[in-house]
């Protein structure tokens, strides 16, 4: 196939600095190969997003190709920044260079950037992987999502984690994954059952406890806790999971129960397997996309899923 031309995108700050020296390597590669490409560095958060849509308008190159490098969010933000615009089916490539890197770990592309790399290097057509679509009601806002929306435990995970030293910290030694760990237990302290509406095909199915409730595309979350092994992003629908809570021994179980991959005997756990459905909350609770905090609000969201062209050889 004719020659490639990439799109470096490269978001600096993820993994706290651990993607400066993947973006050299990655930059050294291409150079040593005579590839073409030219670099957008993120510089700002939200900027991924807006260097994606530029691209998406005004490129001129043919067989053009985002090459992502950066962490979920960053993969994130390029990906609702390219949706939308006059080039939206240009393929999307990625090297993990965060702290967490579920997406990577989701699709089965291997978590070491430079093998990533040759996985996107050697690909020689796109391939098509699930992502999901969400519209919020109450802001009337749509956009996508690789990984997964969380309302509630794990949500509040994440916002604890980012808005800790710790992770800075822990990344530096390359322990970014640890930092979530941490929070689980600070999270499991504060944050109280919240009842959760879901409609799907029409049906409404309400739990008065939900403690967890995560729609997911992948078999992941926060730095890879696998919260529902069968969830496949390749199979055109997300799972929403939702884990009362009605004591910590039963929580705890379940989650033991869904962490090692075992189907779920637990009165505590429900599980959606839909093309569409709707999550309501009604509560103030804590919301994560991808990793990245959502804010805390009611929530009121339309789940659906969406295709993006994917640039990588998972064979090889
Ligand atoms: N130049 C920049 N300076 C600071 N933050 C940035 C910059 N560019 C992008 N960002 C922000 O960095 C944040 C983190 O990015 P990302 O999620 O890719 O890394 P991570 O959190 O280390 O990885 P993961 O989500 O896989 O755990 C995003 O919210 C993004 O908006």
């Amino acid at each position: 196939m004719a020659a490639v031309f990439y799109y470096l995108i490269y978001n600096p700050a993820a993994g706290g600095g651990a993607a400066i020296p993947i973006f050299k390597q990655v930059k050294a590669v291409l150079d040593q190969r005579q590839l073409p490409y030219a670099i957008k560095t993120s510089r700002y958060p939200g900027h991924t997003n807006i260097i994606a849509k530029q691209i998406g308008n005004f490129n001129t190159r043919d067989h053009a190709i985002l090459l992502v490098i950066g962490g979920d969010g960053t993969l994130n933000q390029a990906i609702n920044g390219l949706i939308g615009t006059r080039q939206h089916d240009l393929p999307v490539a990625y090297v993990p260079a965060g702290s967490g890197n579920d997406f990577a770990r989701g699709i089965g592309m291997s978590e070491d950037p430079m093998h990533a790399l040759e996985q996107v290097l050697q690909a020689t057509k796109p391939v098509a992987i699930d992502i999901g679509r969400y519209h919020e009601r109450t802001r009337d806002e749509t956009g996508y999502f690789v990984n997964n929306i969380g309302i509630g435990f794990d949500a509040a995970v994440v916002s604890a984690a980012n808005h800790s030293d710790s992770k800075q910290l822990l990344n530096k030694f390359h322990l970014g994954k640890l930092t979530y760990l941490f929070h689980v237990i600070g999270s499991l302290l504060t944050r109280r059952p919240f009842p959760v509406a879901v409609y799907e095909k029409g049906v409404r199915h309400f739990f008065h406890r939900a403690y967890i409730c995560t729609t997911t595309n992948i078999p992941y979350f926060g730095g890879g806790i696998q919260i529902y092994k069968p969830a496949d992003p390749t199979d055109g629908h997300l799972d929403l999971i939702i884990v009362e809570w009605f004591n910590i021994v039963s929580w705890a179980f379940a989650m033991i129960q869904l962490m090692r991959g075992k189907a779920p005997t637990s009165r505590a756990v429900h599980l959606f397997h839909a093309k569409k459905l709707t999550v309501e909350t009604s509560s103030l609770e804590f919301g994560q996309m991808d990793g990245e905090e959502m804010g805390t609000r009611p929530f009121e969201i339309d789940f659906s899923v969406a295709s993006q062209q994917f640039w990588i050889d998972r064979s090889i």
